[in-house]
């Protein structure tokens, strides 16, 4: 397997007075999908804002392509080519689609040829292009943050928790578009969604009370049907 594109070591977080991660230590390996899967308050939201700088870390290191980047301000970590796609999409709303993307990229401009990737990837923006992001479904909307995420190449997307409350049919769609943009870019998934995760995933972390409790290859966790059972307990809503 490929060198970590994106190491935390021993990560503490703490959110005001509360203690949420404990020492997380994760390696992303470079290329593919990494699936981090945790239950609910497990700190999988935590971890993907630690990374991204809004929360700050009390201790360990994080090192993205072996450049520290804890301590940085968030703009500065995107500029190392890191993009965020938080579990509330941060599209705006009372913006069209194309002026979304404008926002997302560095100059407003977009390359004619990665905005035909992206209309391949989610026809439904193309459609939607001039139409207010409150009118799109929200598998439309979701779709539109991940295509801001990817306006520009980036090195590393985080996702957090793309299918929550999107039907079977849109998450298909999603693990097309996935695999796709997984071409080019590293992506670190945070989901609930075992089938999707484990559609996706090259490797898997699960998160529990601020640690990470297993680390291997989605491969292997799929086939070990006791160790799914004891960590998916620990992990999922359901086997879903
Ligand atoms: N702004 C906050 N203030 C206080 N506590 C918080 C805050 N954000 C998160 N927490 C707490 O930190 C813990 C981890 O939350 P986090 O959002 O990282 O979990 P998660 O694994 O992403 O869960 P979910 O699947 O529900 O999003 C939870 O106990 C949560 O209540």
């Amino acid at each position: 397997m490929s060198a970590p594109i994106l190491k935390l070591d021993d990560v503490y977080t703490d959110i005001a007075q509360y203690h949420v991660l404990h020492g997380v230590s994760m390696d992303v390996p470079e290329g593919g999908v990494h699936v981090l899967l945790g239950r609910n308050g497990a700190g999988k939201t935590t971890t993907l804002r630690t990374i991204m700088g809004l929360w700050q870390a009390r201790q360990g290191a994080i090192t993205f392509r072996g450049k520290t980047i804890a301590g940085l301000h968030t703009s500065d970590i995107a500029r190392h080519g890191i993009a965020y796609v938080p579990e509330n999409m941060g599209i705006f709303g009372g913006l069209t689609v194309e002026e979304n993307m404008r926002l997302a990229s560095t100059d407003g401009q977009f390359d004619p040829d990665r905005l035909k990737w992206i209309y391949m990837l989610f026809p439904a923006l193309e459609t939607f292009w001039t139409k207010s992001a409150w009118s799109l479904s929200g598998g439309q909307k979701q779709m539109l943050a991940i295509a801001r995420a990817i306006i520009e190449k980036r090195d590393l997307i985080l996702i957090d928790e793309p299918t929550k409350g999107l039907a079977p049919a849109i998450i298909h769609n999603m693990i097309s578009a996935f695999r796709e943009v997984a071409q080019e870019t590293t992506i670190l998934l945070v989901e609930q969604n075992f089938l999707f995760a484990k559609s996706l995933g090259q490797t898997v972390a699960v998160i529990d009370d601020g640690h990470i409790v297993h680390t291997g290859s989605m491969a292997a966790l799929v086939e070990d049907q006791e160790l799914q059972t004891r960590l998916l307990s620990l992990s999922l809503d359901s086997h879903q």
